[in-house]
């Protein structure tokens, strides 16, 4: 049976979204895999399948390129309001909010969680900073913006070798859950930012690790809101106060529908 997919990304970051409110899909893990293979599937850093739901215009579940099912998706979350124009979205991070606002998307990711259990770590030790270090990466804040992020603090982002330190971050034990590995550089204009993302590895963009950056920077008393944060694939705007959602700004992309025959891919 054929389905129909729409290709979207933020800033780069790249997604096949299936739309299963009228149609269910069962998705799971190989499947996962299998459509985000960019050799032998359609290729994508996250696969989304919109869902209907009780509390919210529809729900959103999100599966990492190495198909494990994850709690949030910040671009995917902008690139879902430009396509169904929803206004309140269900995801296993919690509610977000979107509106559009000419070719911007602005989005509300909820409020962020510092302590060591929400994040969550495996053990009761503080999370602003970690005092813990991975080769040249150390004392990092770690927070959930809806899923697990650390953010170092760096003076030269683009030095840090991320392929070998991500994912040996990403797979600590003393994550549970792994974690989104950011590096960031803070700028008088704003900050530069690259992400390590759990499941996919560096993407051109992360809303999630553009979200908890900005937060822990504006936390740490870096930067003041709103902040500007550039990575490979474009800049994001993000807002935030202690005691408010964090709300992300920035453009969704529209690629191309297609249709596949997802029993041959499995
Ligand atoms: N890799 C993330 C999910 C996608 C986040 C990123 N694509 C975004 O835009 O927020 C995780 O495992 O929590």
């Amino acid at each position: 049976m054929t389905r129909t997919f729409h290709k979207m990304h933020g800033l780069g970051n790249d997604f096949v979204i299936f739309d299963a409110r009228e149609e269910p899909l069962a998705m799971d893990e190989p499947l996962a895999r299998a459509v985000s293979d960019r050799k032998t599937g359609i290729g994508c850093d996250q696969l989304v399948v919109l869902e209907k739901s009780t509390v919210a215009d529809l729900r959103m579940r999100i599966w990492n390129h190495d198909g494990i099912e994850v709690e949030s998706c910040g671009n995917a979350s902008r690139c879902v309001v430009a396509l169904t124009h929803a206004k309140t979205i269900e995801t296993g991070g919690g509610l977000v909010r979107g509106e559009e606002d000419g070719s911007d998307i602005e989005v509300s990711l909820g409020e962020p969680h510092f302590e060591w259990d929400q994040v969550p770590v495996t053990y009761a030790i503080p999370t602003n900073p970690m005092p813990m270090a991975w080769g040249e990466l150390h004392n990092p804040v770690a927070l959930s913006v809806g899923n697990p992020h650390v953010v170092f603090f760096v003076d030269n982002a683009d030095s840090i070798d991320l392929d070998e330190l991500g994912p040996r971050i990403e797979h600590d034990p003393v994550f549970p859950d792994r974690i989104n590995v950011n590096v960031a550089e803070v700028h008088p204009d704003g900050i530069r930012l690259r992400t390590w993302e759990r499941g996919a590895g560096i993407t051109r963009a992360c809303g999630t690790g553009a979200s908890a950056t900005a937060v822990a920077a504006i936390l740490t008393k870096r930067v003041q809101s709103p902040v500007k944060v550039t990575m490979r694939g474009g800049s994001l705007t993000i807002a935030w106060a202690p005691g408010e959602p964090i709300r992300m700004r920035g453009s969704a992309t529209y690629v191309f529908k297609g249709e596949i025959e997802l029993e041959a891919l499995a």
